[in-house]
């Protein structure tokens, strides 16, 4: 039987014991460990890990056995193939930069997912798309309409279930979803933040950090929540910038570290490297 790449992730109630118990029970079936890391979260109690590891075993042979250690432990936990690309769906509106990043690195095999498909609601990108030889779905959103933003959320649903999705990137889509969409897809929608958050939320972060006269702009990757900038955090990077740097400058030099941020968020999350621990994340790099 030839042996496959797997990972475990897994939270709970931290306490001693924890660790022996998870690896006692991949070693009892000759699972042989390649990477391990956990940490213990003081203000929350929380205790999160993640094993990667090589086996011959059935996946029904071990969640058998750590289906007694989480009822041991009371584990939160998720055992994944890691030879199997995420299926993700990314969507859009007109800027192409981070869009662009994710097909280019899609294709070169730069990232462990499989883009099943694209939705904006503009038609600008869909040229850039077939190049790809991807789907590319047009779901308008009508400013100020609930019931057009309703039935495009539907869409998004439909197009998530259909394709199997298992996670949605928001590579600069500009519209704010719904409070039930952001919970029918909690912990698997990654938004980018063109700012380095805290600071400047909301719309036109470049423009804001100008009027601030700020000397380091960035960009944040997090899951998406119903507070709007406000879900936890994965991946921020940073770029130097100078008084001589009018807005569209910045808006230029933003643009790369969007794109690379948003890009590292993803591969985490796909390689089940990222998990939450309340409005934050432990990223086992
Ligand atoms: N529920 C959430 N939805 C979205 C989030 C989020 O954090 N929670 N992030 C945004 C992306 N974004 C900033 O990163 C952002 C996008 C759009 C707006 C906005 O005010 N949009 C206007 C419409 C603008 C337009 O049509 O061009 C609006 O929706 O009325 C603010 C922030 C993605 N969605």
């Amino acid at each position: 039987m030839s042996t496959r790449p797997r990972v475990l992730t897994l939270s709970c109630p931290d306490r001693p014991g924890i660790v022996h118990a998870v690896t006692g029970a991949l070693v009892a079936l000759d699972a042989n460990i390649t990477d391990s890391q956990q940490f213990g979260d003081p203000d929350t109690n929380l205790f999160s890990m993640r094993v990667a590891f090589d086996a011959t075993a059935t996946e029904e042979a071990l969640r058998a056995n750590l289906s007694v250690v989480a009822q041991r432990f009371g584990l939160e936990w998720s055992l994944s193939a890691a030879d199997v690309p995420m299926k993700i769906l990314v969507m859009c509106s007109k800027q192409a930069h981070c869009l662009n990043d994710l097909l280019f690195r899609h294709r070169s095999q730069n990232l462990p997912v499989e883009i099943v498909g694209v939705v904006s609601n503009h038609p600008d990108l869909a040229d850039l798309v077939g190049f790809y030889g991807l789907d590319f779905h047009h779901v308008p959103v009508a400013q100020g309409d609930p019931a057009s933003k309703a039935a495009a959320e539907d869409r998004v649903r439909e197009l998530v279930d259909a394709t199997g999705a298992e996670l949605v990137v928001l590579a600069r889509y500009m519209q704010v979803l719904s409070d039930q969409l952001c919970r029918d897809l909690s912990g698997r929608a990654i938004n980018i933040h063109h700012s380095f958050l805290p600071s400047f939320k909301g719309a036109r972060p470049y423009h804001q950090a100008h009027a601030r006269g700020v000397k380091i702009i960035g960009a944040t990757a997090h899951y998406v929540t119903a507070d709007l900038d406000e879900g936890p955090i994965i991946e921020q990077e940073i770029e130097r910038v100078d008084h001589r740097l009018p807005p569209a400058e910045l808006v230029r030099i933003g643009q790369d570290v969007e794109a690379r941020t948003l890009a590292r968020a993803v591969r985490w999350h796909a390689e089940h490297r990222v998990l939450l621990d309340g409005n934050r994340t432990v990223v086992f790099r």
